[in-house]
């Protein structure tokens, strides 16, 4: 499995999980930690060439993971919690009309969700202690209480709010890659204020997560096969 961060002090958190030091290739079954870079761009870019070199060497990926630090809606999940998302929504990819904003899924130009594999969120959610619910990318850190009660508005039960979930997905989607999510809350998702952001607890929060996932994880038989395709 391939594990995907934003940057490289998420890696290590991740990689603390893992027996050894942080590395981009381990054992095989156990996860190759990447740090992709922040934005769903880099997300995107730098998860589709890991997937693609790893396919063409004839060991391809079974299990995609976007993880790492991100904003909690309050009160669903405060800081220092962990998330694990039921769904994986492009938040900010759309059309901003006098009425409303419009998806670009309601416009008809892809999708604007990803979905992990049946059972496997609640599995990992419920190993974890995490939140199951839906993670929102974003492009633009939410800064103020008005967009946060839009998002939450749009988003029914939205847990957490990140920058590489989607685009993460995208690129796991792209080559039929199952994914999950797991966000450790560092903020609060609101009026924008750095001195009430906890990094360092929140990444305390990612290995001691990632230390409980570990086993459902590496357990995991791979997609049930859906009969009604
Ligand atoms: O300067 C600021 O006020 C500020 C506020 C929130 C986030 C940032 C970042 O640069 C964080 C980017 C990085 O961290 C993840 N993250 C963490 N909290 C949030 C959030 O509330 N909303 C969106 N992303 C968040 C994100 O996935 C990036 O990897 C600066």
């Amino acid at each position: 499995m391939l594990v995907v961060t934003a940057v490289p002090a998420e890696r290590d958190a991740v990689a603390g999980a893992l027996a050894g030091p942080a590395r981009t290739r381990v054992a095989a079954g156990r996860p190759e930690v990447l740090a992709a870079g922040v934005g769903p761009a880099a997300a995107a870019a730098r998860t589709a060439a890991a997937l693609t070199a790893a396919a063409l060497a004839g060991e391809p990926y079974g299990l995609v993971i976007s993880a790492g630090v991100g904003g909690g809606f309050l009160p669903v999940a405060g800081i220092g919690s962990t998330v694990v998302a039921s769904r994986m929504v492009a938040a900010d990819l759309g059309v901003e009309t006098p009425q409303r904003f419009v998806s670009l899924a309601e416009l008809g130009f892809g999708t604007s969700e990803h979905l992990p594999p049946a059972g496997l969120a609640e599995e990992a959610a419920g190993a974890a202690g995490a939140v199951l619910g839906p993670v929102l990318t974003v492009a633009t850190v939410t800064g103020t209480a008005e967009r946060a009660a839009g998002l939450a508005a749009r988003h029914p039960g939205a847990a957490a709010e990140a920058m590489e979930g989607f685009g993460v997905a995208e690129a796991a989607a792209g080559q039929g890659v199952p994914v999950l999510e797991v966000r450790t809350v560092s903020n609060v998702v609101g009026p924008r204020d750095r001195s009430a952001w906890r990094i360092a607890e929140a990444l305390a929060a990612l290995t001691v997560a990632f230390g409980k996932l570990l086993p459902v994880l590496e357990s995991w038989p791979g997609p049930v096969r859906d009969e009604r395709k």
